[in-house]
């Protein structure tokens, strides 16, 4: 979209009802038809790099379904994001389900393909797999990012049964790989048994620092995120949500549930005192619909899919006024 276009938002929920036709996300238009797009919205159906329970390669269309109740109007961002810039749905990155190399090289190059149109991307997952040529992507064109990772697990583990490319690995790959920025790394809202205290020793050399969801719980949402930008400063940033970060009564729906997470409302608070960060990508990961209820999952994942979009619309239309 070129700056004197107006964005063309979602559906007028006014006129259609929000549950009549094909979901998009937030009931936007699609890509093709609208060209080019600020923000795509992108899914990625692929499971096959997960260690436990299967179902994630359902997520993206999940959390569109959920998504159709989204309003155009962020009060929390005090933010109109499909307003301030176009965000279009992108449909679904199609991957091989039986060759993880050959998914993940897919997947890169389609996000190679999506950012060098100028789009940031918000990518529905999927499992944590795909997290890993995601970053190479973004990475070619910012170089290294600061890397926020909510989720309950390091998945800086070296592998699994042997795999490289698994849904608990993928940001070691990233750091061996040179595309983060090893001084601005985080993990938010850790918690549950690992395989032994070497996993975070590993883990902290590679140089991560760790919030925990104890962290969180103990000295809030508002501290977190402040701590947390400082350690970003201007840095292109890259969020990675892994929908496991909530407690499973807030994300019942997922492969590898941990007791002990963070509420939806601490992830949204949170998010929403990074609202300044330089974010250039993100993704949500790990909605694994067959073991959810009432949308419980995908509602949370959706909302949470919001509030990043937020934040990439306001960037791009204050740097639209900046030039
Ligand atoms: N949910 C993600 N991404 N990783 C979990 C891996 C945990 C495990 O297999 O021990
Ligand atoms: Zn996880
Ligand atoms: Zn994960």
């Amino acid at each position: 979209m070129s700056s004197n276009e107006t964005p063309r938002g979602p559906v007028d929920s006014s006129r259609i009802p929000r549950y009549a036709g094909p979901a998009t996300f937030a009931r936007l238009p699609r890509l093709d038809e609208v060209g080019t797009a600020d923000v795509a919205v992108v899914g990625v159906p692929f499971d096959s790099g997960v260690s436990y329970r299967p179902g994630a390669r359902f997520g993206g269309n999940a959390i569109r379904e959920a998504s159709r109740l989204l309003r155009p109007y962020n009060p929390a961002q005090d933010a109109s994001p499909f307003a301030l810039a176009q965000v279009a749905d992108g449909g679904d990155i199609a991957v091989n389900p039986f060759n993880i190399n050959e998914a993940v090289d897919t997947i890169e190059a389609a996000a190679d393909e999506l950012l060098g149109t100028g789009a940031r991307l918000m990518t529905l997952g999927g499992d944590h797999t795909i997290a890993l040529p995601l970053l190479r992507s973004v990475a070619k064109k910012h170089g290294p990012v600061a890397l926020l990772h909510f989720d309950a697990h390091l998945d800086t583990w070296d592998t699994y049964f042997g795999a490289e490319y698994t849904h608990g690995t993928p940001f070691r790959r990233a750091v061996e790989e040179g595309i983060l920025d090893t001084s601005a790394l985080s993990h938010v809202g850790t918690r549950g048994p690992l395989y032994g205290k070497q996993d975070l020793t590993d883990d902290e050399k590679m140089g991560f620092g760790i919030v925990t969801s104890a962290d969180i719980y103990r000295r809030g949402a508002d501290e977190v995120a402040d701590q947390l930008r400082q350690r970003i400063g201007d840095r292109p940033l890259y969020i990675s949500i892994d929908i496991d970060c909530l407690d499973p009564a807030h994300a019942p729906g997922t492969g590898t549930p941990e007791a002990g997470g963070m509420t939806s409302r601490e992830l949204l608070e949170i998010l929403r005192g990074l609202a300044s960060c330089n974010l250039v990508s993100a993704d949500v990961v790990e909605v694994a619909p067959a073991y959810d209820h009432a949308e419980i999952t995908s509602v949370a994942a959706s909302h949470t899919a919001y509030e990043l979009t937020t934040i990439m619309s306001r960037q791009i239309a204050a740097a639209r006024k900046d030039a």
